[in-house]
C-alpha cells in the first residue's frame, strides 16, 4: 500500500477537471494535507505546475509509475474540505474547470506572483532553532521547492504547532505590520510606592505609572502614546524599571479603523418582528431554508439583517452578508460594523490586496464572526455558518462575467444546504426568477409591505420629454424638475438626480455627412470627455484627441449629442450658480476611498445635489434628501435586451426609494421619452406586486427566464468568419443531444459585435427540461481547449443576466 496525493493541477492550456495522482514522499506522509497547495511534475518534460491536494487516499502500489509530489507550497491547508467540495460543484454548475474554481476562492495575494517570508509567530521559540532547519538567509524569500523534504516536513510540524507562519509580501506594504503592545506589571498597591521613589516634577513618569496601576488591559503602544502624551523614551524607562512589558504584536491592516458609532437593536414593529422570528426559527432549527425577504425601500430591511446575524452569532455561529459591489458598501459596512465592531471582516474589490488578505486570515483564524462583502465574500473561509444574507438580491453584479461564471446567490444555496442553515433574499424589487420561486413555495416570502414610522412612498411625477422639448424646453431639464431643485435650494433640503452615462456627451457627429467617431477596436461610438480632453471608449479604455475637423469629410461642423454626467454637471452650475454639486461616477471615483469621501461630504450637507449614475440608486439612507430626480428614464429600457423592462424598473424604483425616508415628504421626479412603457407606469407608484405579474405574463409570451432556463455559448476570434463558423460547429454538436421543446437563438453576432478587436458570435439555448444537454456542453467545453491554440476562444453562460 502506497498513500497517493490527488491533485488538481494549473495547466492553463490544458486544463481538465479530473485529479492527477501523485506519490507523497516518505518524508511529507504526515505533512500534506488536503487543501495544500503544491509543485507537482507534469507533462513529459516533467515541467513544474502548481496544483491542490483534493484527497489523499491509500492504494495498493500502481502498476504504471507514478510521479511524486515535488514540494509544499504551504505550511498549511489554504482550502477547507468544504470549498473543495464546493469548488468541484461549481465547475460543474458553471462549465468551468476546478483549478479556475479553486483559485478564486483564494485572495489575490495568494494567486499571484508574491515573494513569501518565513515569520516567527510563537515568542517562545527561538531563532537559533529554527535556524537549524533553515539558514536565516533563506527566511526573507522563502522558497519551498527549493528544500528538501526533510525541511519542508519539518516546517509544516512547525506551522502545525503555530510556531511559524508564511506571510506574503504585498508591494509596498510590509506584510503583517507590527506594533508594541504593552501590559502593565504593577498594581495599586505598588503605585504608592513607586510614586513616593519618584521626583515629584517627573510629571510624565508619575502620570505612566497612574495609569498602569489601573489599565489591566494590554493597550497598544501607540494608543498609550497618543492617551497620556508621552514619548516611546517614557515609555522604555517604564520597561527598564520593570513597570511594564512590550511585546511585538501583529497589526491587522484595518481599512475601517474610524471609530464607528456603536449602535443597538431596534424595536422591530410588527412585520419585521414576524420576518424575523421566521428566519431565527431556522437558525435554531438548523433549516437549510430560502427566504426572500421583499420589503418597500426604507421598510427597514437591514434591522431585520442585522437582529438576525446577533441571533446566529448568540447560537455560536457565524454569519455572511453580501452586498453588490463598492456603491453600496461603506454605509452598509459602518451599520454592520457598528453592531458587531471587530467581529466583523470586510471583504470587497475597494480593499488592497493586502488588507484582503489580513481580512481573509482573520476569518480563517476564527477571529471573526461575520464576513461583509461584494460577490466574492462567497467563498469566505468562514465555518460552522448560521445565517447567510444577500442583500438587494436582484443585482446583476452577483452574477460574474468571467469564468467561472457563477451566481453568487447559487454559491449561497449551496453552502446553506451545507451548514444547514437559512438564506435570507432582500429586496424592495425582487429579480424574477426568485420572486417566481416564491410563488411556487421553493422560497419563503416575507413581506415588509410600508415604510418605517407609517413614512408615505414619496409622491413620483411622471414628465414626457417631447411635449417638454416641443414647449421649448432645456434639453435634459424639463420645468418641473428645475422647479423642484430650486425648491430644495431654497429650503436647504438635499437632492440626488440621476443619469445614467458618464462623460461629456455620448457621440459625436458631424453635420455635414453624419459620420461618428467610433472606436477602432469596438463597434460601439466614442464618448467625450471634457475633464481629460479626450474621446474615450467604456469598452476597452481607447483615448484618442477631441477631432476639430471631421475625419471623413474635412467639415468643421462637428457637434456633441446626448448628455453624459459631466455636461449635466455644468449646465446644473449655469443654472444654479450657488448650488454645491457632488458628482458621483466612475470618472470621480477611480481613486480609493473617494466613494467614501463623497458619500460622507452629502452627507455632512457640505453639498446640496449629489449627481451621479446608477451608482447613486441604491441603498443610500440620507434622511435630509427629500427629492430625486432621473434625467433620462429610458437608457435601460432602449437595450435590446429581455431583462430591459425589470431593470429600468428596479433601478426607478430603487432610486426613488431615495427620497422622503425620514420626517420630510419625498418628491421624484422621473423625465422620459416613453412615458406609457409599463415600466414607467408602474414605477410611479413603486407597484412591484403588479409589475411582477405584468412582467411574467410577457416572458412568459416570449418564452423567457423564468419560464425557460437559458444557455449562451459564445465564441471569439480576431476575424468575424473563424467565430461565426465555430458557432456553426458548436451547433451542430448539440443539435443531437437536444429535445423538440428546446428553442436554439442564433448563431448571431452579439449585440456589440466587436469588442477590443475581436469579433463575438453567439447561441442562445431556450429549454425547459434538457437532461443530456450538461454533459454535451461540458465535453464541448473539454473539446475547445484545442481551439485555444487557433485562438478562438469559447465562453459558456449557463443563466446569463442578459444576452448581450
Ligand atoms: N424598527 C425600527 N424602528 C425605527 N427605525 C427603524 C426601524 N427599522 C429601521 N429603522 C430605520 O429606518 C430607516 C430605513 O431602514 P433600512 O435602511 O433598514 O431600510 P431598507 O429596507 O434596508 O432600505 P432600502 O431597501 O431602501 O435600502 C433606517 O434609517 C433605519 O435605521
Ligand atoms: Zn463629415
Ligand atoms: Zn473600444
Amino acid at each position: 500500500m502506497v498513500q497517493i496525493a490527488k491533485v488538481i493541477v494549473d495547466v492553463p492550456t490544458m486544463q481538465t477537471n479530473s485529479a492527477y495522482s501523485y506519490l507523497i514522499p516518505t518524508p511529507l506522509e504526515n505533512e500534506l494535507k488536503i487543501g495544500m497547495r503544491v509543485v507537482v511534475p507534469f507533462g513529459n518534460g516533467n515541467r513544474k505546475v502548481q496544483g491542490f491536494v483534493v484527497a489523499v487516499e491509500m492504494q495498493v502500489a500502481p502498476i504504471q509509475q507514478l510521479k511524486e509530489i515535488d514540494s509544499l507550497m504551504d505550511l498549511e491547508p489554504v482550502l477547507n474540505q468544504e470549498l473543495i467540495q464546493l469548488s468541484k460543484w461549481l465547475a460543474s454548475s458553471t462549465f468551468s474547470f476546478q483549478i479556475t474554481c479553486l483559485l478564486t476562492m483564494l485572495p489575490n495575494v495568494m494567486r499571484a506572483k508574491y515573494s513569501k517570508q518565513l515569520k516567527i509567530v510563537d515568542k517562545n521559540y527561538q531563532r537559533q532553532d529554527l535556524a537549524k532547519i533553515l539558514p536565516e538567509s533563506a527566511w526573507s524569500t522563502f522558497e519551498p521547492d527549493q528544500l528538501s523534504k526533510e525541511q519542508q516536513s519539518e516546517l509544516s510540524k512547525l506551522r502545525e504547532q503555530n510556531k511559524i507562519e508564511i506571510v506574503y509580501q504585498v508591494k509596498n506594504q510590509a506584510q503583517a505590520r507590527q506594533i508594541f503592545q504593552i501590559t502593565s506589571q504593577i498594581d495599586a498597591e505598588e503605585e504608592t510606592e513607586i510614586l513616593n521613589s519618584l521626583r515629584k516634577n517627573a510629571t510624565k513618569l508619575r502620570e505612566l505609572v497612574h495609569f498602569l496601576a489601573e489599565q489591566k488591559d494590554p493597550i497598544n503602544q501607540p494608543v498609550l502614546e497618543k492617551k497620556l502624551s508621552v514619548t516611546v523614551g517614557t515609555i522604555k524607562i517604564g520597561e527598564a524599571k520593570g513597570w511594564l512589558k512590550r511585546k511585538k504584536v501583529e497589526q491587522y491592516r484595518d481599512p475601517y479603523k474610524e471609530k464607528q458609532v456603536q449602535t443597538k437593536p431596534l424595536h422591530l414593529n410588527g412585520e419585521q418582528q414576524t420576518a424575523l422570528t421566521s428566519i431565527t426559527t431556522s437558525i435554531k432549527n438548523r433549516l437549510a431554508q430560502t427566504f426572500l425577504l421583499e420589503g418597500v425601500t426604507g421598510s427597514g430591511k437591514t434591522e431585520v439583517y442585522l437582529q438576525a446575524i446577533a441571533y446566529a452569532l448568540a447560537q455560536g455561529k457565524t454569519a455572511i452578508m453580501l452586498v453588490p459591489e463598492i456603491a453600496l458598501t461603506p454605509q452598509m459596512v459602518t451599520r454592520v460594523k457598528g453592531r458587531f465592531g471587530k467581529q466583523v471582516a470586510v471583504l470587497h474589490s475597494g480593499l488592497s490586496d493586502g488588507e484582503k488578505f489580513d481580512e481573509w486570515r482573520r476569518i480563517k483564524r476564527h477571529e471573526a464572526q461575520v464576513v461583509v462583502g461584494a460577490r466574492s465574500a462567497i467563498f469566505a473561509p468562514i465555518e460552522n455558518v448560521g445565517v447567510i444574507i444577500i442583500d438587494e438580491e436582484h443585482e446583476t453584479s452577483y452574477k460574474q462575467d468571467d469564468t467561472p461564471r457563477y451566481h453568487a446567490r447559487d454559491v449561497a444555496k449551496w453552502r446553506s444546504k451545507f451548514y444547514n442553515c437559512p438564506l435570507v433574499l432582500g429586496s424592495a424589487t425582487p429579480s424574477l426568477e426568485s420572486r417566481a420561486r416564491s410563488e411556487r413555495h421553493v422560497y419563503q416570502l416575507l413581506k415588509l409591505p410600508d415604510r418605517i414610522n407609517g413614512h408615505p412612498l414619496p409622491k413620483v411625477k411622471i414628465i414626457d420629454m417631447r411635449e417638454e422639448l416641443q414647449s421649448g424646453a432645456d434639453q435634459n431639464f424639463s420645468t418641473p424638475l428645475l422647479t423642484a431643485i430650486n425648491q430644495r435650494l431654497q429650503t436647504k433640503q438635499q437632492s440626488i438626480l440621476m443619469l445614467n452615462r458618464r462623460g461629456y456627451s455620448s457621440f459625436i457627429m458631424c453635420r455635414d455627412c453624419g459620420f461618428v467617431l467610433k472606436c477602432p477596436n469596438c463597434d460601439i461610438s466614442l464618448t467625450l470627455h471634457m475633464d481629460s480632453h479626450s474621446m474615450k471608449c467604456h469598452y476597452c479604455g481607447h483615448e484618442e484627441p477631441i477631432p476639430q475637423i471631421c475625419p471623413n469629410c474635412h467639415s468643421r461642423k462637428i457637434r456633441y449629442y446626448g448628455t453624459g454626467t459631466e455636461k449635466v454637471q455644468q449646465e446644473l452650475q449655469t443654472q444654479f450658480p450657488n448650488a454645491r454639486i457632488l458628482r458621483m461616477d466612475v470618472d470621480t471615483t477611480r481613486r480609493k476611498g473617494a466613494h467614501e469621501r463623497i458619500l460622507r461630504q452629502f452627507g455632512n450637507h457640505q453639498a446640496d445635489i449629489l449627481l451621479g449614475t446608477q451608482m447613486i440608486a441604491k441603498g443610500l439612507d440620507f434622511p435630509d434628501v427629500t427629492l430625486v430626480g432621473v434625467l433620462n428614464a429610458d437608457t435601460a429600457l432602449e437595450l435590446p435586451d429581455f431583462r430591459a423592462s425589470e431593470r429600468t424598473f428596479q433601478l426607478l424604483t430603487q432610486v426613488s426609494g431615495r427620497a422622503g425616508r425620514a420626517e420630510k415628504l419625498g418628491e421624484v421626479v422621473i423625465q422620459t421619452f416613453n412615458p406609457d412603457h409599463y415600466a414607467i407606469q408602474l414605477a410611479k407608484t413603486q407597484n412591484y406586486e403588479n409589475f411582477f405579474r405584468k412582467e411574467m405574463y410577457i416572458r412568459h409570451q416570449g418564452k423567457y427566464p423564468p419560464y425557460y432556463f437559458t444557455l449562451q455559448i459564445t465564441a471569439a476570434h480576431k476575424e468575424e468568419k473563424m467565430a461565426a463558423a465555430k458557432m456553426y460547429e458548436v451547433l451542430n454538436e448539440l443539435r443531437p443531444y437536444l429535445s423538440g421543446t428546446a428553442i436554439v437563438l442564433g448563431p448571431t453576432p452579439k449585440p456589440i459585435a466587436r469588442i477590443k478587436d475581436k469579433y463575438y458570435y453567439q447561441i442562445v439555448i431556450k429549454y425547459k427540461n434538457e437532461p443530456k444537454l450538461h454533459a454535451a456542453v461540458t465535453k464541448i467545453l473539454q473539446e475547445s481547449q484545442s481551439d485555444y491554440r487557433k485562438g478562438v476562444q469559447l465562453a459558456i453562460d449557463a443563466q446569463p443576466q442578459s444576452f448581450m
